[in-house]
């Protein structure tokens, strides 16, 4: 039931109507597109007021710094310089006009006045020329020093990503905070650089053009600020609005993304056609857009009025400066020349203020999708595996599974319970069980990829915990959802290691992936991935014979090949299980295999029967075969399935 609530007239715009037979809309109701993780920071936007932004800036300011400093510490001394340098030309130029005017309004005839004022005029023109140069080369420093931040983040990102524990992937937190560190946070950090690096200018610019404005009159800064406070006081309220509307239309947004990408992907393409979606996912995506549409208009007709408002109350200031100045001449408590200087002063003072204002939001703006770069890589560093404090491992005698418990970030039940297996040195050993028995997950502690949160696995007698990530150097896994990776099909299989043709060769026949390099158009430089033009698309089973290829290509004492011919044909599938025995006898290489085709199973050296977790049975086909238990049940059930009925 749809709760009622009081909504913002400009944010409720009813869902525009359905053609006739089209689907229901999927767009979430109004309640699941404010969904507040997406809004985590523009809740804060909203509550924030001028003053919390202005306490923020000098950690925000020594952030940023720091960033740049890192990313090229030449190119922000440069635009710190050029900021001092503009500056204090601005102040200088100021001076200059005072002369120029002095010498203009000074009584006498006018050629002796005009030439009275040129020295004065030539050190203006000289000034603003200068002044045009220093600023090319404070906006060439900025300009550079954002990509370069870029670059920095970026890699952070991904440096951390990549070396963190796989089970993080498993874990909402960090998925979350992966995304809205990967969404906004990598773009926002080179934009708080360059607005914080904007904003320090300003503020050295404006202290400068002040001190004009004071040795002129100290009244005149005082009429400053009653000035800029009705445009700041706009700029705000119409940047809260427009925060506002982000944070309302924030998950509308990444639904509208998601269906979008759902749209022009490859990947759905053939499934949006079979099931003839094009109707429903246009309604879905045009309701979601209407809908922004309409916020987006409601907000900028307030910003409008916001601004208007704020422009006539700055109108009035300026009027009442003016007035000041005027009664200050006519009390002869400033001279003439003083007084136009302080006019064109007070201009560019007022400009500078209002980009001033203008920074301090986008400042403080990038700086929350900045926190959420730093809480994200905080995270990941919590989750990158400690440091090794044992040797590398040795070739391997045994591997031992102890007691292990392990639990899925997500909680529930543990997906394994105290299960203890051991592989020894050059044996087979096959995982067998029902959908979901923890064949999978088990398959992965024996690789070093997740860690049981009770219990041990161990290389020789030494934690895997000891060994680090050296470990997985040693183990080769075939994995069940392999990766297609969009390159090349040798770099498919030899992945990181470089290549070595007598292994590729070897890997290839084993695995009938030679089969396949044999009808592609470049043979093993063949990109693929068909989103690129010269790219070709393998078949399912294609796939699983180059990851299977893989596998083999890596020199191991263990591989584990987890469903390594669920998509084979039968040929390739009789061929892959010959030829795994042939490898391991060829490299000693121990093998783990996890599959249900429980045929091929019978050779192994001894079988684990995992269920819910636990293992149920074990021992060689022979032993299990001999006991009324679920292997036999299993096996007899394929066995059965493949016997001749006639006979029966
Ligand atoms: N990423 C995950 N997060 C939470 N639970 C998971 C995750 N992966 C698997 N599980 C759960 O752990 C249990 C064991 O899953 P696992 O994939 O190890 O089973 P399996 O025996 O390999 O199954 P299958 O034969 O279908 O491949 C299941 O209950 C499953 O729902």
């Amino acid at each position: 039931m749809r709760r009622s609530r009081q909504r913002p007239a400009q944010t409720a715009p009813a869902d525009p109507p359905r053609a006739p037979g089209a689907a229901p809309s999927d767009t979430g109701s109004e309640e699941d597109l404010t969904a507040p993780k997406w809004n985590f920071f523009n809740d804060e936007l909203v509550r924030t007021g001028l003053w919390t932004k202005l306490t923020r800036m000098p950690a925000l300011t020594a952030a940023a710094a720091g960033w740049a400093w890192r990313a090229n510490r030449r190119d922000l001394l440069i635009a710190l310089g050029a900021s001092t340098v503009a500056a204090v030309l601005a102040a200088v130029s100021l001076v200059s006009v005072t002369r120029v005017l002095d010498a203009l309004l000074a009584p006498g005839p006018l050629a002796d006045r005009v030439g009275a004022a040129l020295p004065a005029v030539a050190v203006v023109a000289g000034v603003a020329a200068l002044s045009g140069a220093v600023r090319l080369v404070s906006e060439l420093a900025l300009a550079r020093l954002g990509p370069q931040t870029e670059r920095l983040v970026e890699l952070e990102l991904f440096g951390l990503t990549t070396r963190a524990r796989l089970v993080a992937f498993d874990d909402e937190e960090w998925a979350d905070a992966m995304y809205r560190a990967r969404d906004r946070g990598v773009y926002e950090v080179p934009r708080m650089v360059t607005a914080t690096l904007e904003g320090l200018a300003g503020v050295v610019s404006l202290v400068s053009l002040g001190g004009v404005l004071a040795v002129l009159h100290p009244l005149l800064l005082l009429l400053l600020l009653v000035s800029v406070v009705p445009t700041g006081w706009a700029a705000t309220r119409a940047a809260r609005m427009e925060y506002e509307a982000q944070r309302r239309l924030s998950t509308g947004r990444r639904r509208r993304w998601i269906l979008g990408d759902r749209m022009a992907s490859r990947d759905s393409a053939a499934e949006l056609r079979s099931y003839t979606m094009r109707d429903s996912l246009m309604a879905d995506y045009g309701a979601l857009a209407d809908r922004e549409r309409e916020t987006m208009l409601a907000v900028a007709w307030s910003q409008t009025r916001t601004r208007a408002v704020g422009g006539t109350a700055a109108g009035a200031a300026t009027a009442l400066t003016y007035a000041c100045l005027g009664t200050l001449l006519v009390a002869g408590m400033m001279p003439l020349a003083a007084v136009g200087t302080a006019v064109l002063a007070l201009q560019r003072t007022q400009g500078q203020m209002q980009s001033l204002l203008y920074l301090l939001n986008r400042v403080y703006e990038s700086g929350l999708y900045f926190a959420d770069f730093t809480e994200y890589c905080a995270l990941a560093r919590v989750r990158t595996p400690a440091a090794p404090t044992a040797p590398p491992p040795a070739r391997l005698e045994r591997l031992e599974v102890r007691d292990a418990v392990f639990t899925y970030p997500s909680g529930g039940t543990p997906a394994l319970h105290g299960v203890n297996v051991h592989v020894e040195k050059g044996e087979t050993v096959a995982l067998v069980g029902e959908n979901g028995s923890g064949k999978s997950t088990l398959a992965r502690l024996l690789g070093g990829l997740y860690e049981p949160q009770e219990g041990a696995v161990t290389w020789n007698g030494t934690d895997f915990t000891a060994l680090g990530p050296a470990v997985r150097e040693r183990i080769s896994v075939i994995i069940q959802d392999h990766t297609r990776w969009p390159m090349t099909a040798r770099r498919n299989v030899t992945m990181a290691q470089g290549c070595d043709p007598d292994r590729l060769e070897h890997a290839a026949r084993l695995s009938g992936t030679d089969e396949v390099v044999a009808e592609l158009p470049r043979g093993w430089d063949t990109l693929l991935d068909t989103t690129f033009a010269s790219g070709v698309n393998l078949s399912g089973g294609q796939w699983q014979r180059v990851a299977g290829a893989r596998g083999f290509y890596r020199t191991a004492d263990l591989l584990i090949a987890d469903e390594p011919t669920s998509a084979l044909d039968a040929r390739a599938e009789a061929r892959f299980f010959t030829t795994i025995g042939e490898h391991a006898a060829r490299t000693g290489a121990a093998v783990v295999l996890i599959t249900h085709r429980m045929a091929s199973v019978r050779m192994a050296d001894r079988i684990y029967v995992l269920d819910r977790g636990r293992v149920i049975e074990h021992g060689t086909h022979a032993e299990l075969m001999a006991v009324a238990g679920r292997y036999r049940e299993l096996y007899t059930l394929q066995a059965d399935a493949y016997s001749d009925p006639g006979r029966g």
